[in-house]
């Protein structure tokens, strides 16, 4: 049986300031708390931003019941988003995507979506190559990212980096099937399938934009290469994936501040959901959503 999951508001739609929804409340109460956590803040003010963030996490977010629209809004936004998508254009050239690896031939691609190895378990619709394509000024940021890196004895494996509106569709398609749970003891054990879509998987990507890109680091010998201890798996959809989470390591915790200070040194910002996720800023292309497949 196909079951549409809880609709999120989508990030590409501006949201009433009194609807607040699970995603950006979230989002805003998680950087409330940090920034509170940090600050050397009144005890008052902590206890109050604290407040709005567990509220925030309570499980199905603060407003989202009375906003929920039906079924037919989802596939609104969705077709919505399509008709923003670049045309006929079925040539990622020819929309200014390039080969980030081209200009980093170091990159170590493990672009998961082109094959099963991913929480669908099925190559993803619009990935028939396992490349990694950003718009220029992306991949030229992540090239610099790289040889900087390198000079550390450290390499950046990816991911994923640009991703088709088509492979998002497939995304949104696999998530409202709930009688689909295979992947859920590796992908995400402790929440409901119904959660994932929102909070760790967009149903409008900034992927589609062609300035993200989700990736790790790994230490070479050689021509041995073995990844940084990051805490969880890639999409391991699970809060201690979030990049400031409580509950890893010391080492773990290294880890990730060092991908994020290589990142922010370049421009890309993390989301804080995600320990792999990083969207250059400013976006060149912040507008446009293309779906041309990565060949
Ligand atoms: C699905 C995961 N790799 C990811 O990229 N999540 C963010 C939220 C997205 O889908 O844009
Ligand atoms: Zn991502």
């Amino acid at each position: 049986m196909m079951v549409l999951p809880r609709w999120r508001w989508p990030r590409s739609i501006p949201m009433p300031i009194s609807a607040t929804t699970t995603k950006t409340s979230r989002f805003r109460a998680y950087a409330i708390a940090k920034a509170a956590r940090n600050r050397k803040s009144s005890g008052a003010l902590r206890a109050i931003a604290l407040l709005v963030a567990a509220f925030a996490f309570l499980p199905g977010g603060c407003a989202s019941t009375s906003l929920a629209p039906s079924v037919t809004a989802q596939q609104a936004t969705i077709e919505r988003n399509d008709s923003r998508a670049v045309g006929s254009a079925d040539n990622a050239e020819s929309v200014g995507l390039v080969d980030a690896q081209s200009l980093a031939p170091g990159l170590q691609l493990d672009i998961r979506y082109a094959g099963s190895d991913n929480f669908v378990g099925a190559p993803i619709d619009g990935y028939h190559a396992p490349r990694c394509l950003l718009l220029r000024p992306a991949a030229q940021a992540l090239a610099r990212v790289e040889r900087d890196l390198r000079t550390q004895g450290l390499r950046l494996r990816v991911f994923d980096c640009y991703r088709p509106m088509r492979a998002v569709r497939h995304f949104v398609r696999w998530a409202a099937d709930l009688e689909d749970q295979a992947s859920k003891p590796i992908y995400y054990p402790r929440l409901d399938k119904r959660e994932l879509l929102g909070d760790y998987i967009a149903p409008t990507s900034g992927h589609s934009r062609g300035a993200t890109v989700d990736l790790t680091l790994e230490r070479c010998d050689g021509a041995t290469c073995a990844p940084l201890d990051m805490g969880t798996p890639f999409d391991f959809f699970d809060s201690r994936a979030n990049t400031d989470a409580a509950d890893v390591t010391a080492l773990q915790r290294g880890n990730r501040d060092r991908l994020r200070a290589a990142m922010q040194r370049e421009g890309f910002r993390n989301y804080p959901l995600e320990w792999w996720h990083y969207t250059l800023q400013p976006e060149p292309s912040p507008g446009r959503y293309y779906d041309v497949p990565v060949r």
